[in-house]
């Protein structure tokens, strides 16, 4: 049997998600949106052939649930769905912060859940999808989780206690390597080159850098190591980073967005 798979709220990660499981062969007539505004939904349907529709109608048809909206948007769309959906939908939700037990108790007894905190880097499959099952989900629902997120890159299960601390790494990473390569290309600018060439310079560093601590299998001090000459250029910048405390303000960022996944659980949406 052809399994039907919603997304619900398709913004940027459900456009991300959607869009991968199409390049990765799903049919879109197996696929279904839903959006907010009918022209969004409308411009969804152009550029992927997908059915757009009502959040009751994905609820009732679908095989799989996947709700892709904000965590400040989850309790209404709970609301709306909740009539609507038999306890053997799969549901997973995309959300940050908002804890399995929160779908739990909003729908049917029963109902199983599963939580993903993807990435932005599922545009060019290659996110990283980290997978926790709520009380209800088996092993079935997690391979299914894991087969759709698959689609737009790695996946790996993780007890959901460990959830928002991945959220802080890797559902924020992106922009965390974003800025740096933003206040690089500044600093390209600062020593007198033209900023797209800073830019590409900076790029290609980032990849061959991120090809090596992929594929060297060796430890990111060493590859740091091997870079930096005695007397050399290297060591006089890595001097200046710890003389302004990047690697401490880089902890306290990633604990400080870890923190704020804590208060979007706790319902603190300001
Ligand atoms: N942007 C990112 O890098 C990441 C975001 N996330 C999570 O993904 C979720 C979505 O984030 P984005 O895609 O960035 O936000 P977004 O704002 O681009 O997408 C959310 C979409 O949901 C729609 N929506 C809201 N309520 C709706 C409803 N009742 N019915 C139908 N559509 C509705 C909005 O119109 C919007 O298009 C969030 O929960 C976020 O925590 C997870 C990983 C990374
Ligand atoms: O900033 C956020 O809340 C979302 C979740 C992870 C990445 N973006």
């Amino acid at each position: 049997m052809t399994q039907k798979v919603a997304v619900l709220g398709t913004g940027k990660i459900g456009e991300a998600l959607l869009s991968g499981m199409i390049r990765a062969g799903w049919s879109p007539a197996d696929l279904l949106v839903t959006a907010r505004r009918p022209e969004r939904a409308e411009e969804l349907r152009t550029r992927y052939g997908v059915s757009p529709v009502t959040n009751p109608e994905a609820a009732k048809t679908a095989d799989t649930l996947i709700l892709t909206v904000k965590p400040q948007d989850m309790g209404t769309l709970l609301v709306e769905l909740a009539p609507h959906v038999p306890a053997d939908r799969l549901v997973i939700s995309g959300a940050a912060g908002i804890p399995t037990s929160f779908f739990e108790e909003r729908l049917a007894q029963g109902t199983p859940v599963v939580r993903v905190m993807t990435n932005t880097p599922a545009l060019v499959d290659e996110a990283m999808s980290v997978i926790s099952a709520g009380s209800h989900a088996t092993a079935e629902h997690l391979a299914h989780a894991e087969e759709i997120f698959g689609a737009v890159g790695k996946t790996l299960r993780v007890p959901e206690s460990q959830q928002d601390a991945c959220t802080a790494l890797s559902g924020s990473g992106p922009a965390y390597f974003f800025y740096l390569v933003e206040a690089m290309t500044d600093a390209g600018i600062l020593l007198g080159l033209p900023r797209e060439k800073a830019h590409d310079l900076i790029v290609q560093s980032a990849i061959g850098a991120a090809v090596m601590l992929r594929d060297s299998g060796e430890h990111p001090v060493k590859l740091r190591e091997n870079v930096t000459s005695p007397a050399g250029t290297t060591i006089n910048a890595i001097r200046e980073l710890e003389n302004h405390g990047v690697r401490a303000a880089l902890i306290a960022a990633i604990e400080a967005a870890r923190d704020r996944g804590r208060e979007l659980a706790s319902g603190n949406n300001t």
